[in-house]
């Protein structure tokens, strides 16, 4: 299995399809998950422990009658609930039913007294509308008996593919997924109630999932950790990639620095902010490894990026918004360099993607950064993305509008890449909401890029690198901090 590969919610029916077409079937499969389920409620479970199973009427309640058959032959006892009529499933699911010869009980019957442990295998990647009625009323009493919950591919009422909660939804203690996990377990609100995740292998090749287009996957470092730049024994500073980054004018500067000094942590051998002649001072008194120059006009900049030694070029923290940020990123565009835009530079072109596509499309690689504000701004009248039925699907569409990679920042941030490819962030933490944290990602991602790192590795290694900080920092974290804790977490690697 490919463990950082995750499939969209048609894409695992079709990598289903396509495995049993190959000659293994279906039922073969739905052991396979149903054994995984057991295993893990086994491990949940005290000796000859009550179970209670939820059943739902699709191939979710199907994996649910197999775990239930596995249980009772341990010597679990097992109370199986199922939602509608026997006679009503179909295919596997009736299937496994019939190899259960354990009683059944209608949904609205089961409590939870004494139960060690409820599986929820109600609704899996079939859920289609809303959870209400029966069985809005059994999850939440289930959910207020305070037992652990095993969830069964995914808790019931997350939508798969977006992570968002329909009607209601059952908190799970832990959640089996089959094959790979699936974008609603990464996805806000859907990964707060997986609880721990785990995935178990069913027998899908991984030549099957492989070709699926848009290739999706969870923002961990096996995705990106062979692209990570590691400084050669005879290199040197400039070999090392020079980052330029753009400061606003005199009252804010701070951003621009912070930005700065994420480039230079995270191994640009060289920083230089460009700063407005009057806040040159200001500057200069903050400043140490990282070098200054001055910069007021995009001719300005033209002149100071014909030195080739530059290979990124950050502009937007704390930069204005304008005609004069406008013309100051199509200037940086315009050198060929990697460039990194975010806040103020995103802004400038507010309901105007497909011309900062055009813009972009001079760049080496770019990267934008938007917030859900700044992303909301900029793709206003943008066909297919503030329309999208997800948020993979808006930032896919985002990134082939503007040509860029973005980086679509929140609890749950995603990178997409006009290649389609896109990565979920899996952990986080929301300490990270905090003045100036985005600012030091900004530099992160130009401190790679201007090493050389390709644009989408870049911008998911920053992301996950800026999260996992933020993980080991904890309460009290402040922007600061980033730079300064982001060694310890790269030694990690
Ligand atoms: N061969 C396969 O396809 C495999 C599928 N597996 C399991 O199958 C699941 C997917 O199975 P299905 O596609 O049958 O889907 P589900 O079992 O998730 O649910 C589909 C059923 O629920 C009904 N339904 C959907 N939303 C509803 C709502 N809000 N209220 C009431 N009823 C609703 C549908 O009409 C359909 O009958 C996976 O999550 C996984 O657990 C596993 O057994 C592995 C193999
Ligand atoms: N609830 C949250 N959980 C985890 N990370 C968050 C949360 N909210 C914001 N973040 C992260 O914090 C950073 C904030 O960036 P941004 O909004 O640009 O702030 P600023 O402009 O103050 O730097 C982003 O990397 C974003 O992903
Ligand atoms: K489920």
């Amino acid at each position: 299995m490919n463990h950082h590969r995750i499939l969209a919610v048609a894409h695992m029916r079709e990598a289903d399809r396509l495995t049993i077409a190959s000659g293994v079937p279906g039922m073969v499969l739905m052991e396979r998950a149903g054994a995984g389920v057991a295993q893990a409620a086994r491990a949940m479970l005290a000796p000859t422990g009550r179970v209670v199973i939820l059943c739902g009427p699709g191939n979710n309640g199907g994996d649910g009658f197999i775990a239930a058959r596995r249980l009772a032959e341990d010597g679990y006892r097992v109370t199986l609930g199922l939602l509608g009529p026997r006679e009503r499933l179909s295919g596997d699911a009736a299937a496994a039913a019939r190899l259960y010869d354990g009683p059944v009980i209608a949904l609205e019957d089961i409590t939870c007294d004494e139960a060690g442990l409820v599986i929820d295998a109600l609704f899996g990647t079939g859920l289609t509308r809303d959870l209400e009625g029966a069985v809005a009323a059994c999850i939440a009493r289930v959910a207020r008996s305070g037992v652990p919950v095993l969830a069964v591919d995914i808790p019931s009422g997350i939508d798969g593919d977006s992570g968002a909660i329909r009607g209601v939804a059952l908190p799970a203690t832990r959640t089996v997924t089959f094959a790979a996990r699936k974008p609603g377990h990464l996805l806000l609100p859907g990964r707060d109630l997986c609880g721990a995740i785990s995935v178990v292998d069913i027998g899908i090749p991984d030549a099957t999932c492989d070709g699926f287009a848009p290739a999706l996957f969870a923002n961990e470092p096996a995705l990106w950790r062979d692209t990570l730049p590691r400084p050669e024994s005879d290199t040197h500073k400039y070999k090392r990639g020079h980052a330029l980054v753009l400061s606003g004018e005199m009252h804010r500067t701070g951003a621009a620095r912070l930005a700065a000094r994420g480039a230079l942590r995270v191994g640009a051998g060289a920083v230089t902010l460009a700063s407005p002649r009057a806040a040159l001072a200001v500057n200069a008194a903050h400043l140490t490894a990282i070098m200054l120059a001055p910069c007021d006009t995009p001719e300005e900049l033209g002149v100071l990026l014909e030195d080739r030694r530059f290979t990124a070029v950050a502009l937007g923290p704390g930069y204005g918004v304008g005609e004069a940020t406008r013309a100051m990123v199509k200037a940086a565009a315009r050198t060929g360099r990697g460039l990194v835009l975010d806040a103020d530079a995103l802004t400038s072109f507010a309901g105007e993607a497909y011309t900062l596509g055009m813009v972009a499309s001079a760049a080496r690689a770019c990267v934008l950064t938007p917030h859900e504000g700044e992303m909301r701004r900029l793709f206003e009248s943008a066909e297919g993305v503030r329309d999208a039925p997800n948020r993979w699907q808006a930032a896919l569409r985002a990134a082939e509008i503007v040509r860029s990679v973005v980086i679509c920042k929140g609890g749950d941030t995603i990178v997409a890449s006009p290649d389609g490819r896109a990565a979920i962030l899996a952990e986080t933490t929301p300490y990270l909401a905090t003045a100036g944290s985005g600012d030091v990602l900004t530099g992160i991602v130009t401190g790679l890029i201007a090493q050389g790192m390709p644009a989408f590795e870049a911008a998911c290694a920053a992301v996950w690198l800026h999260a996992r900080t933020g993980i080991v920092y904890g309460p009290g974290l402040i922007a600061e901090d980033l730079s300064e804790a982001l060694p310890g977490v790269l030694r990690g690697l």
